[in-house]
């Protein structure tokens, strides 16, 4: 608050005119998260009760969330915190939410694709879906459980089923992606990463995943055709990295967490009005034509996607790359809608 406001307030000397400035300033927010107690879910939660944009925190999932909650409620900031365990409190954990984020679900083994995740983390993000178009039906929905180009359809056509389906309002996190291409570009070029930025488009699996090198900032001529196909490779392959780097014992959880609180930090500032807030998602989409849902650049505001952008000029390799991506990408896509409709 500025001083000369801060003053002109006290001067009026309305306890109502400071709540109401308050209020706009720092509007309370709720954040649901939805599989709280797993690998993701804990140190997201962390990251959410630090964030100051969240005035009430709810930690939803099927087993282990009152330790959790008790745990990260005595952190002395903001946000109100609340367990909720089991289906019958599911509705509890919703109501009221802005914001719900979704890291429920199993995560990879070494060996198995994301893809090998679909026959039981489809289930799981449609039972949570089914509760959200109950119980906050205009809350912005973060996806993260796996495999993100068939969980966002499924969530589509659970929400069109129920008569709530907001198309700005659904966001597959795709900002892991972004973080890695970050950091790998950085690291390659010798920049300092806190200034770099690299949109990264397409979906979130292996070759869908397709990071825009030719488009990152600051510039660099200092890498050639190897160097950008190797970022490329590495980047797709990022979650993979870490899986095997696990041997068994999961997938990336800390890195994850770090990009699912900057994605959902994005999308309470674009509800609080903040402008020109722009991160990459995978939203329901135009920008290539016979890909209903397709990862780039969204304006986030008031309503959730304020505008989908364009892709930008592609390098030859990346055109190529985008050309490759197109029937995978079609085929999860297809394969969720297929899920949602027929179960
Ligand atoms: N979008 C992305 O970039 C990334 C996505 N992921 C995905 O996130 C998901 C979660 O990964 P982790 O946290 O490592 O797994 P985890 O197994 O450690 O945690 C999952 C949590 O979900 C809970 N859960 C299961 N069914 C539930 C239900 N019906 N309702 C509420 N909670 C439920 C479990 O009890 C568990 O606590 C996986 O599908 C993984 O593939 C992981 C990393 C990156
Ligand atoms: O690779 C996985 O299974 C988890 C994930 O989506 C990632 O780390 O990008």
């Amino acid at each position: 608050m500025s001083s000369i406001l801060l003053r002109s307030v006290l001067k009026r000397g309305s306890a109502s005119a400071i709540r109401s400035f308050s209020s706009e300033s720092t509007p309370a927010r709720k954040v649901a998260v939805l599989g709280a107690a797993g690998g993701i879910g804990q140190p997201l939660a962390l990251l959410m009760k630090l964030n100051p944009l969240v005035s009430s925190l709810s930690l939803y999932d099927i087993m282990g969330t009152p330790g959790v909650a008790a745990d990260v409620s005595h952190i002395n900031t903001r946000a109100v915190v609340a367990g909720f365990m089991q289906e019958e409190q599911l509705g509890e954990a919703l109501k009221g939410a802005d914001v719900v984020i979704i890291p429920a679900g199993v995560p990879r083994k070494p060996g198995m694709t994301r893809d090998d995740l679909f026959n039981i983390n489809a289930g799981i993000v449609k039972g949570l879906c089914t509760a959200i178009a109950k119980y906050c039906p205009e809350a912005i929905v973060n996806m993260i459980s796996n495999p993100v180009n068939s969980t966002v359809p499924i969530a589509a056509e659970v929400f069109k089923k129920a008569g709530t389906y907001n198309e700005k309002k659904l966001f597959g996190v795709t900002t892991l992606d972004v973080v890695r291409a970050k950091t790998f570009y950085a690291g390659k070029a010798k920049v300092p990463v806190e200034g770099v930025n690299v949109p990264v488009v397409g979906g979130h699996a292996g070759i869908t995943i397709l990071p825009l090198f030719s488009q990152a900032t600051p510039a660099t001529n200092a890498l050639g055709a190897d160097d950008i196909k190797a970022l490329t490779k590495r980047t797709q392959d990022g979650g993979t990295e870490v899986v095997e780097a696990k041997a068994g014992k999961g997938s990336a959880t800390l890195s994850m967490a770090y990009a699912g609180a900057v994605f959902a930090d994005a999308c309470l500032k674009g509800l609080n009005g903040v402008p020109d807030i722009v991160e990459c998602s995978f939203v329901q989409s135009t920008v290539i034509s016979g890909l209903p849902f397709f990862a780039s650049k969204v304006r986030l505001g008031k309503n959730g996607v304020e505008e989908v952008l364009g892709l930008g000029p592609l390098s030859d390799f990346e055109k190529e790359g985008l050309e490759a991506l197109k029937p995978e990408l079609k085929s999860s896509i297809e394969k969720g809608i297929k899920f949602a409709t027929e179960s």
